[in-house]
């Protein structure tokens, strides 16, 4: 038996674990699911009820979070590393990776603030989450700027802050295809652009999901 990932068609903490599982020649079965329909499969696996859940070979054991599910990875599997060398770009790694989520669950709030009903609809709470994603999006723009227009982020080779950036951004591209992140930090889109045609990314490209239960 094998590996399984489960994983939702959208999901960008779920492709930063699809990506470093293929990185590493792991191989995995894919269930994708919709974790907001009654039919997912994940509060069996993680008590938090949030996918990426990588269910290891017993088909019992699971681990879950997508940052620890990479930290995983690169601790029980450290050959063919997604993570710098040294200790300060280890700790920038992961630092980038924050942001990306951060960013991920501010625009997951607004996602669904969106899909309440019209006169239900918080507009300063919209806002704020908004405000997070584009200071976050700031933040990923200028340390691209400081790489210096490099194929990687970090030295060169790519680590978990290429494929965090890449994911936040696929999603953002797919979910809010209007944003202006691409106008206002072209630097930063031309990374991705980039980053976005290496084989284990453009076969992990995001799609939508239909979502059939109520969530909101
Ligand atoms: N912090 C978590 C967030 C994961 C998450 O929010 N997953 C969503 C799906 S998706 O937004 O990634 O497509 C989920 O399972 N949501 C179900 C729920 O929150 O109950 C991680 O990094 O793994």
């Amino acid at each position: 038996m094998t590996w399984t990932l489960i994983s939702a068609s959208p999901s960008p903490y779920a492709r930063k674990v699809r990506i470093a599982l293929q990185e590493k020649n792991l191989p995995f079965t894919l269930q994708t699911e919709v974790p907001w329909d009654t039919t997912t499969k994940t509060p069996q696996y993680n008590p938090l009820e949030k996918l990426p859940v990588l269910i290891l070979d017993d088909g019992k054991t699971a681990i879950y979070e997508s940052h620890y599910i990479m930290e995983w990875l690169e601790a029980k599997y450290p050959a063919t590393s997604l993570m710098p060398d040294d200790v300060d770009g280890k700790l920038f790694a992961k630092q980038v990776e924050v942001i990306t989520d951060g960013i991920c669950d501010a625009l997951v709030l607004a996602f669904f603030e969106n899909k309440r009903e019209e006169g239900k609809q918080s507009g300063p709470w919209k806002e704020r989450q908004m405000r997070k994603a584009d200071g976050g999006l700031q933040a990923l723009a200028t340390f691209v700027d400081q790489a210096g227009g490099g194929e990687f982020l970090i030295g060169n080779k790519l680590t978990l802050a290429d494929i965090a950036i890449a994911s936040v951004l696929g999603w953002l591209s797919l979910r809010w295809p209007d944003h202006e992140w691409q106008r206002k930090h072209p630097q930063l889109k031309k990374y991705f652009d980039r980053l976005d045609q290496r084989e284990s990314f453009a076969n992990t490209r995001p799609a939508p999901q239909n979502i059939s239960d109520p969530v909101v």
